[in-house]
């Protein structure tokens, strides 16, 4: 029977991925999840069409991935922790080289605890797995020619006992992975990315991996009694299973649910946390974290910088724009009607905590959202951004996608390099308001329903123009912009008869000084500088080339 060399089952977390890469790079073969290519048929995450769809859908589609896979694919295979639910799915398995990966209880829960990306196991943990496990441990035990314990073993050593098990012959000369697959693995781990302290503030670090809720109670310390988990009405039973994860572990533990996206950013809301604090007790050593995208890290730590004049705060990004640049750099604030940030304090966390996980349930709409910021930090600072998103702008598009682990810890880079020598914005820090200057004026025309980063394209186009008609900026870099930004689905145009209302919004953007509005514009990638006062045709002009 031709099809896979390996089939690995087992639950969600038990390390299916990571040895199956190992795997694959060791016996010299190709590896392939039937998760990634569910995804890549529906368009969108897991967990969106389990929401959309229904878990049936979800099964179906896993179903035929299943049975492509194991047609067409003779290399290593690693399926969905649900697959063996599936009566067909265990049909199709039969005879196979199945290996059931099995952990136990705590291992589970040790290594995926609160990681609110899987649908299945947001609150009770414990409770949930011991569930989970007793129903398909059978199944995958049906299916499975061998079962390798994966408990207190890395992943080189499960790999190796599978190789055994199987007597599997290894393919010669060592492993030498190809770029992608070091990009993959820089995913598997950890990775810290510093940020300096300036201005009278403390040095933190982002994180970038994988389970890293485990971190918190490191971040919160021993001093703080008190944790207050914001989180937004999308990642309710995520703020919930981290604040009882918070309780059990002796903390004082609230959570206080705010709005979903720009909502939040209202001083109605600050104030209702305000009051949640004081009622609390929330006292200056106690510590705050955002659980969220952009939005509430915004509000987060506008609160955590307002409350009793500035308390810790910890970001936990749940988004792609939210990594890659609004919970880094301490910029935090709300809306006012008069505009986007209007008011707001630097205020740097002390830790952010960006668990890659998180954004398999993401919708497709935010995460292309984020791919706006980290384009632009490719245009103000990192090329190789913008060569890896043009060589597959639809992986750029997913969270499975072959650089996602990259390009975030590439945009965070360019961030943190900036923040770390200019936290207040004195200077260089405006090099990160790229494209920001129309796209807030967008945004309050919009009524903030329109999402930030579509808004920061069509802005990064029009400063592409203007820096062109200024004659700073050549041709074919200005024409990249649109092919870039256009090819991972972002907009390029806004309606035309609103330039008088932004042009209007645009004066309390707070680059202006005096009447003098102020753009960023590029003289060539990785050259941003700023255009003073320029004349109002060049202006029209520009916004001329993104009118709809
Ligand atoms: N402070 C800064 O330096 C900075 C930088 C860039 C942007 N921002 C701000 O960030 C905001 C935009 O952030 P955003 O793009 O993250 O949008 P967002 O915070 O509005 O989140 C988008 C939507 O996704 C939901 N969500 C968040 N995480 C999720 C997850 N893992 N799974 C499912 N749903 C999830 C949210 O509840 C929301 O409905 C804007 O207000 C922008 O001004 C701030
Ligand atoms: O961190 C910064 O500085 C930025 O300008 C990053 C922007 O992407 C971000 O949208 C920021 O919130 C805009 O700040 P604002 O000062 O223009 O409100």
């Amino acid at each position: 029977m031709s099809g896979p060399l390996i089939v690995l089952v087992g639950p969600m977390g038990v390390g299916k991925s990571t040895v199956g890469e190992l795997l694959a790079d060791r016996l010299g073969t190709a590896y392939r999840d039937t998760d990634a290519d569910v995804v890549a048929t529906a368009g969108k995450a897991i967990s969106e069409i389990f929401f959309d769809d229904g878990e049936e859908r979800f099964r179906a589609l896993e179903r035929q991935a299943v049975r492509d896979a194991v047609e067409q694919h003779t290399g290593v295979l690693a399926l969905g922790g649900g697959a063996v639910l599936d009566d067909e799915t265990r049909a199709l398995l039969a005879g196979r080289p199945v290996v059931y990966l099995s952990m136990d209880v705590d291992e589970a829960v040790r290594r995926v605890g609160l990681n609110t990306a899987r649908p299945l196991l947001a609150v009770n943990p414990r409770r949930q797995w011991r569930e989970l496990m007793d129903a398909r441990r059978p199944l995958y035990e049906e299916v499975a020619a061998v079962t390798v314990a994966t408990d207190e073993r890395a992943p080189e050593e499960v790999a190796q006992a599978i190789v055994e098990a199987l007597e599997l012959p290894e393919r010669t000369g060592g492993p030498v992975p190809s770029d992608q697959e070091k990009s993959r693995m820089t995913e598997q781990g950890t990775t810290r990315i510093q940020i300096a302290g300036t201005a009278g503030t403390d040095p933190y670090e982002v994180l970038v991996g994988r389970q890293l809720l485990g971190e918190l109670p490191n971040l919160i310390g021993d001093r703080a009694k008190r944790v207050a988990v914001l989180h937004p009405e999308a990642l309710a039973e995520t703020g919930e299973a981290v604040r009882e994860d918070l309780a059990s572990q002796g903390y004082e533990a609230i959570a206080i649910q705010l709005p979903n996206a720009e909502e939040a950013k209202t001083v109605e809301v600050a104030a209702y946390c305000w009051k949640a604090l004081g009622q609390t007790g929330f006292t200056r050593t106690d510590v705050i974290v955002g659980i969220g995208g952009g939005a509430t890290t915004d509000v987060a730590g506008f609160v955590a910088a307002s409350w009793l004049r500035g308390v810790r705060w910890i970001a936990v990004p749940t988004t792609v724009l939210g990594m890659v640049d609004a919970a880094v750099g301490g910029k935090t604030g709300i809306n006012t009607a008069e505009g986007k940030n209007l008011v707001g304090a630097f205020h740097p966390p002390t830790g952010v905590l960006c668990d890659l996980a998180a954004l398999d349930s993401l919708p497709v709409n935010d995460y292309v959202s984020g791919m706006a910021e980290i384009i632009k930090a490719g245009f103000i600072a990192d090329p190789v951004i913008l060569d890896l998103v043009e060589s597959d702008p639809q992986g750029a598009r997913t969270p499975a996608g072959p650089h996602t682990a990259e390009l975030i810890e590439r945009s965070i880079r360019v961030k943190a390099e900036v923040v770390s020598s200019d936290l207040k914005e004195s200077g260089l820090r405006e090099i990160l308001n790229y494209g920001h200057t129309l796209a807030h004026a967008i945004e309050k025309n919009e009524r903030y329903k329109w999402r930030h980063g579509a808004a920061v394209s069509v802005g990064m186009v029009f400063a592409a123009e203007l820096g062109r008609l200024a004659g700073r900026l050549d041709d074919a870099t200005a024409d990249r912009h649109r092919a870039v930004l256009e090819s991972v689905g972002l907009p390029l145009t806004y309606r035309g008869d609103q330039w008088p209302k932004l042009l209007e919004n645009m004066k309390v953007d707070k680059k202006s000084r005096g009447d003098l509005l102020r753009f960023i514009v590029l003289d060539g990638i990785g050259k941003p500088t700023v255009l003073e006062g320029p004349d109002p045709a060049i202006l029209l002009s520009a916004y001329g080339e993104v009118s709809a």
